[in-house]
């Protein structure tokens, strides 16, 4: 098959059939890098509760599955962790949706008091929940390139209003279907990023993957705390080793982390059957 795209923990080919197939490595990244030691089984888990919220948004819109088997000349390897999907006409916009404010969304609201235009109430701090859940996009930089925040105006001038107004709608409902579901099992998604392509009829697909802890951020419900930055429920033992003495690593150099110990590798590991385990009901197998 033909290699078209690779992402910092997932890699795209085409079939033979112009189908797309989605392979999600079992890399982790962080600190903007991706670390030389893998998380076994991180691929399949995080596929696996994609395909499980998938299914769950099919009420609120279609996705671009198209089948979990592996396709004929795909390495055994990859079963469980790659996807075929209809190649779709990919909106070009990222679909983010906020329901916390944090990270670049807090900068902008520091500066401006509101998040991509959108005004916000006076007083919030890190790790605040807004009001209700807003849309936050940005452009789709160039690989290397940071996305750049986009007003509503600026997504209308893009796509047009009506197309506008439809990627909001969308995107802040799969988001609120999933932090609500996601809260009642102990997990706060503080904001999400979907890709949304177009089928030949203009119909919008739900494309990539949704609801992870890698195209969203899973903070621990339990240890939420307004005014300082929250632990990531996945990426927490990753962060604090990589800034720990321990790691011998010195985040100002701009060099590659170390490789990682034994121990948090198993401990991130067990957070990503948590989170699936806990959101799906299933055991991970
Ligand atoms: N159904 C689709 N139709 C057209 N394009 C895409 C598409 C292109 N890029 N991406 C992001 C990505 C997904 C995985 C591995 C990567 F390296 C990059 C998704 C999809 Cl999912």
């Amino acid at each position: 098959m033909k290699h078209l795209h690779s992402g910092k923990v997932r890699d795209l080919y085409e079939l033979p059939g112009g189908e797309l197939l989605m392979v999600a490595r079992d890399t982790i990244s962080a600190y903007d890098f991706v670390l030389d030691t893998p998380i076994p089984d991180k691929g399949r888990i995080l596929t696996q509760l994609s395909l499980w919220w998938f299914e769950r948004l099919t009420g609120l819109l279609p996705n671009h599955i198209l089948s979990t088997d592996l396709p004929p000349g795909a390495p055994a390897e990859w079963a469980g962790r790659a996807v075929v999907a209809r190649r779709l006409d990919m909106v070009p916009v990222e679909c983010v949706a906020r329901g916390y404010l944090t990270g670049s969304g807090l900068a902008d609201y520091a500066k401006t008091g509101s998040v991509c235009g959108v005004p916000l109430p006076d007083g919030l701090v890190d790790g605040s929940r807004l009001p209700e859940p807003i849309f936050t996009p940005t452009t789709k930089a160039p690989v290397g390139e940071h996305d750049e925040p986009m007003t509503f105006a600026d997504v209308q001038s893009k796509v047009g209003p009506e197309l506008a107004a439809r990627l909001r709608d969308l995107t802040v409902a799969v988001y609120g279907r999933g932090a609500e579901l996601a809260r009642e099992r102990g997990i706060i998604v503080a904001d999400t990023k979907i890709e949304l392509g177009r089928a030949p009829d203009g119909e919008l697909i739900l494309a990539d993957e949704v609801l992870t802890p890698d195209s969203s951020r899973f903070w621990p419900a339990d240890a939420w705390e307004t005014g300082h930055a929250q632990p990531s429920f996945d990426k927490q033992f990753v962060r604090d080793w990589l800034t720990s003495p321990e790691s011998g690593w010195d985040r100002a150099s701009g060099e590659a982390p170390p490789p990682l110990p034994d121990e948090i590798v198993e401990r991130t590991r067990a957070k990503y059957v948590e989170a699936y385990e806990r959101i799906t009901g299933r055991t991970f197998t």
